[in-house]
């Protein structure tokens, strides 16, 4: 059987490296849209969290309200192993792409080598290749270097536990900002640390592009995770939406990550806390790289939120729903997603500021 032919789509086989021009099925809009947020100078800058400062939870928590994205300096994750790990993001994509799509994700699973998962919501294509990594590196990284792939695997599961230790230590913060203790938390175990569901691991690559004004990266998406935590190279790309401000650039800073609020953090917190829409923009020069660790709970547990904060005056906006069943809800309704699980949008009255389907397309 040929794999590939029956699990991608057959334009979407382009080899994004050695286009010289940008095909229609690429080209998203006019450069007007684009331009907004490359120039954010004016804007105020995405909030960095030194994760040493004795205020960190009462700064995390104001981050989360108001942008539902930061940068955490101080993480404690050696800058070897982030190092090591975007070296290992670039060896894959490096790879020619027939071999890449040995290792091509198949329509019934989440992990693979592919397009961006969310594409199909979409009548242009994005310029992005990915590997999402879920659980063991094993099975994708045998079929993409028959010959050895124990680095590789290494790599990705020292960098797994190190972002584990970080999502961890950042999940607490965000709690406690919430008034949350380790008591309220069902799936803590009994010294404090979150049970993870079986983690995930993106790693997206965005070539040089011949005409990046016109081209997508990827599109607006918001995560849905708790939090998601994310890695990027030296090349800027990542825009997060802000209300009043329009799109903010989030260039990389050398010593920190990324960290987004995510759908099920939004649900967790009652609606206090947004999970923040974002893109990811390219570059006409340079190969850029990212890597995002999705942090979710583990995958029987459902969330729902937290009994803490919700009386008489605060109900509950959402109903309980597990990770996985969430996930389904994404890959069928998009950005509208949240709200099919929203309790009484229109008895309420309510607008859901994360409803993000009027900006669907770029
Ligand atoms: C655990 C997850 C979360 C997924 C789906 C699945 C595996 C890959 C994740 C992403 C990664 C790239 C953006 C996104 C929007 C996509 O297309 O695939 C994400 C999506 C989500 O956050 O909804
Ligand atoms: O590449 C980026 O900066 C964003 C990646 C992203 O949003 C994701 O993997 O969910
Ligand atoms: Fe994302």
């Amino acid at each position: 059987m040929n794999m590939s032919s029956k699990l991608l789509k057959p334009d979407s086989h382009l080899d994004l490296n050695s286009m010289k021009e940008l095909p229609d099925s690429y080209a998203w809009s006019s450069s007007a849209d684009h331009a907004d947020g490359q120039n954010s100078s004016g804007s105020d800058p995405v909030p960095v969290i030194n994760l040493e400062d004795p205020n960190v939870m009462m700064h995390v928590g104001h981050a989360c309200k108001t942008w539902g994205v930061f940068y955490v300096m101080n993480h404690g994750v050696p800058m070897t192993v982030l190092d090591e790990m975007e070296a290992s993001g670039r060896d894959v994509f490096s790879l020619p792409l027939d071999q890449k799509l040995r290792a091509a994700r198949s329509a019934d699973r989440v992990s693979g080598y592919g397009v961006a998962q969310i594409s199909s919501f979409f009548p242009k294509l994005m310029w992005s290749e990915g590997l999402t990594i879920v659980g063991s590196p094993h099975e994708h990284a045998q079929k993409l270097w028959p010959q050895g792939h124990i680095h590789f695997c290494e790599v990705v599961e020292e960098y797994k536990k190190e972002m584990n230790k970080l999502a961890n230590k950042i999940m607490w913060l965000v709690l406690g900002s919430l008034g949350i203790t380790k008591g309220d938390i069902k799936w803590a175990g009994p010294t404090g640390e979150l049970k993870e569901a079986c983690p995930v691991l993106q790693l997206n690559s965005y070539p040089a592009c011949p005409d990046p004004d016109r081209a997508m990266g990827l599109a607006a998406h918001t995560d849905s995770t708790l939090l998601t935590i994310l890695h990027q190279n030296n090349t800027s790309g990542l825009q997060v939406r802000r209300e009043g401000t329009g799109w903010v650039t989030v260039p990389p800073i050398r010593d920190a990550l990324v960290v987004n609020v995510g759908d099920l953090l939004h649900i967790l917190s009652n609606g206090l806390y947004s999970s923040v829409l974002h893109r990811a923009m390219v570059n006409r020069t340079q190969h850029r790289l990212s890597v995002a660790y999705l942090y979710g709970p583990p995958s029987n547990v459902r969330i729902s939120p937290l009994s803490k904060l919700i009386d008489n005056s605060h109900p509950p906006l959402y109903r309980p729903v597990t990770w996985s069943e969430y996930l389904g809800t994404k890959a069928k309704h998009f950005n509208n997603a949240l709200s099919f699980v929203r309790l009484c949008a229109q008895i309420n009255g309510f607008v859901d500021v994360n409803d993000h389907s009027s900006v669907l397309v770029g």
